[in-house]
């Protein structure tokens, strides 16, 4: 099947579109063979407007009345993620956060395959995560060129982190997924996102307040 995609996509779809895979990947194992916009909207409670309007980023196009294929569903969203394409990855760092990352075989089904982890820690060299191995720092910018790395993970304290983003942008990696408590400046053309634990833990957070709070106003919290 042939996608096209009909313009660049926002990121809030983005963010949806893995949400749209679980359900639409849940009503195939029911054995269902159509899906509409407003099946989806109503599993994930959101309106069968806005879950059309992010399909219909994805270059697929649905029939009145039935909805969509859904195989071929599964196949744009897939695509548009790109997750049909297993990407490999590095991980500078194996301390708590790296072990756990580089151990987690579920990113398999996303298409990411972390291939090699690295460290300064000469107690580690050498060491496995799961079936990763652990290399010394020193030997990343060669096993980046002979693996034809692109996207590197940090998971190194927040005072080595734009050292190592530095060192992965000279040698070629183009997607940095940077953990570390740190704005880090890239090269223009390298794609950079950080991810904080403590922002998803803000968002619970405020609303766990609204929920159990009596008689104090706190201004409404509203979903993008
Ligand atoms: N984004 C999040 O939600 C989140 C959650 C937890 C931790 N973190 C961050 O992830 C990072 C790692 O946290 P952790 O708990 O795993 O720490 P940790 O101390 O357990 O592990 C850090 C590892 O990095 C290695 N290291 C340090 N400097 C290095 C360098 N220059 N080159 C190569 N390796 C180096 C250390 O030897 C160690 O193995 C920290 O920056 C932490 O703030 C982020």
């Amino acid at each position: 099947m042939i996608h096209k995609t009909l313009g660049p996509i926002p990121v809030p779809t983005i963010k949806r579109l893995p949400s749209y895979l679980r359900v639409v990947k849940q009503y195939k194992s029911e054995g269902v063979k159509w899906v509409s916009a407003t099946m989806i909207a109503e599993e994930l409670r959101l309106t069968p407007i806005q879950v059309r309007k992010d399909i219909s980023c994805t270059g697929i196009e649905g029939r009145p009345k039935v909805g969509f294929q859904i195989d071929d569903l599964i196949d744009a969203i897939i695509y548009n993620l790109g997750w049909d394409n297993t990407t490999d990855a590095i991980i500078v760092g194996a301390g708590h956060l790296g072990q756990a990352l580089a151990g987690y075989e579920g990113f398999d089904s996303y298409g990411l395959r972390i291939i090699g982890a690295f460290d300064h820690n000469k107690k580690k060299v050498g060491g496995h995560i799961g079936k990763v191995e652990i290399y010394h720092v020193d030997t990343m910018e060669s096993f980046v060129l002979n693996n034809r790395i692109r996207l590197g993970v940090i998971a190194v304290p927040a005072k080595a982190a734009q050292d190592i983003a530095t060192r992965m942008a000279d040698c070629g990696i183009l997607g940095i997924w940077n953990f570390a408590p740190r704005d880090l400046k890239v090269p223009d053309g390298v794609i950079l996102q950080r991810t904080d634990l403590a922002t998803s833990f803000a968002v619970i957070s405020a609303k766990l307040r609204r929920e159990i709070s009596v008689g104090e106003y706190y201004a409404p919290i509203i979903d993008d």
